[in-house]
């Protein structure tokens, strides 16, 4: 017995090739509550999510939360779902396709790309073995969070090389933190914004909402507040925005503790009480529409909003599968593929070395 999952590897005739990881968070499999709580036990053991004492932790989870969080959130999940599935699973598949029809249009040798998700599935194990089949001797990772942070990059890194520590051949690796900053990135949001304003004039404010995470994970030395900060001032310059036009605060607090503040329904409540009549809000960190944005910005917010006293909101959807975020994806993908080393590991070279010096085949 092998400790390794990859001993016949040289045997099988793919021929050498890039391959092409995108990774998201993950979704039930259905909207039911025995999905989500599948779903929610493995996304909340992860101890890069939740960085309680584990056998404490254990408890909490097991005795109080999954009992409790999955039949109320899976009907949030039947209010959101596609008859194709999980937007969250649907809009990255098919950003996956198109991402994959134009790095084969523009990148010389011979590209795969594959969808993952973090939790649940298709799982990372099963993308990175469905492209190491194809034959792909350097891998290229990309999680689809535009902002790093422990919780989630982070948590990609971690199972990513989990995943190819089983292997005796560990492809060259390449991972992408961040682009929180990337020009097309960020053009592409402001595009989104001013086509919805072309068509529905202009707010009084434009929110950007991100996800949060618990402060103390600033105080602990994770990026993403700051990163968040930085896309938010891009994109806010980009639009010509003045200060007192936009303004950025964080959703889905989860838990007791502090989260990173300004809260969105806190600012919802204040604004609608002090008279703002338009909301737009955007959701820049979030490359898919999903869960957080269609129903708890979507609705939710609507609700928090409307009921203090606001007259008009409106949620600019994610850019999902728009022309420009597909090109500004690639292209970050192909630059950070430049440079890199051709084959000096080709299956078929492999094997003829290995049976000239009398292995098995
Ligand atoms: C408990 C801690 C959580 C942290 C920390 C966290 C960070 C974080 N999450 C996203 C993106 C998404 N989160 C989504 C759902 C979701 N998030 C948490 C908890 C934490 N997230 C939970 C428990 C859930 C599930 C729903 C619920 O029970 O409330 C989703 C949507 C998933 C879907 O299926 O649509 C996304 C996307 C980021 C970017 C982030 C840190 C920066
Ligand atoms: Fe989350
Ligand atoms: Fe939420």
């Amino acid at each position: 017995m092998s400790r390794y999952s990859d001993e016949t590897d040289f045997r099988h005739d793919a021929q050498d090739c890039t391959g092409v990881l995108l990774v998201n968070l993950g979704t039930p499999d259905k909207p039911d509550a025995p999905s989500v709580r599948r779903y929610l036990a493995e996304f909340l053991w992860d101890p890069r999510v939740v960085e309680i004492w584990r056998p404490l932790w254990w408890l909490i989870l097991h005795g109080v939360i999954l009992r409790i969080r999955p039949r109320k959130v899976a009907a949030l999940y039947r209010s959101v779902w596609t008859p194709e599935g999980s937007p969250l699973l649907v809009i990255p598949q098919k950003q996956t396709e198109r991402v994959a029809k134009k790095l084969a249009g523009i990148v010389p040798g011979r590209v795969e790309t594959v969808l993952a998700m973090r939790y649940g599935s298709p799982s990372i194990q099963e993308g990175l073995e469905t492209l190491r089949q194809r034959g792909a001797r350097r891998l290229l990772v990309l999680p689809l969070y535009p902002q790093y942070s422990a919780t989630t990059t982070a948590s990609v890194f971690d199972e990513v090389t989990r995943v190819l520590g089983q292997r005796r051949l560990v492809p060259g690796l390449r991972f992408i933190q961040h682009y929180h900053d990337d020009p097309a990135y960020i053009n592409a949001l402001a595009a989104s914004i001013r086509e919805h304003w072309d068509v529905h004039g202009r707010p009084d404010k434009l929110l950007m909402s991100f996800h949060g995470i618990p402060r103390r994970c600033l105080l602990a030395g994770d990026p993403y507040f700051c990163e968040v900060q930085k896309t938010g001032r891009l994109l806010a310059e980009t639009l010509g925005l003045e200060d007192d036009q936009w303004f950025l605060a964080f959703q889905s607090r989860f838990g007791r503790e502090e989260w990173l503040k300004p809260y969105v329904d806190q600012t919802l409540r204040d604004w609608g009480a002090a008279g703002v009549g338009r909301v737009d809000v955007v959701c820049p960190g979030f490359s898919a529409d999903c869960l957080e944005t269609l129903e708890e910005i979507s609705v939710q917010n609507r609700e928090t909003f409307i009921e203090s006293g606001g007259s008009e909101y409106h949620y600019i959807p994610a850019l999902n599968e728009r022309q420009d975020h597909i090109e500004a994806l690639s292209q970050l993908l192909v630059r950070n593929m430049a440079g890199w080393d051709e084959d000096c590991n080709d299956p078929a070279a492999r094997l003829a070395r290995a049976q000239a010096h009398g292995a098995q085949a």
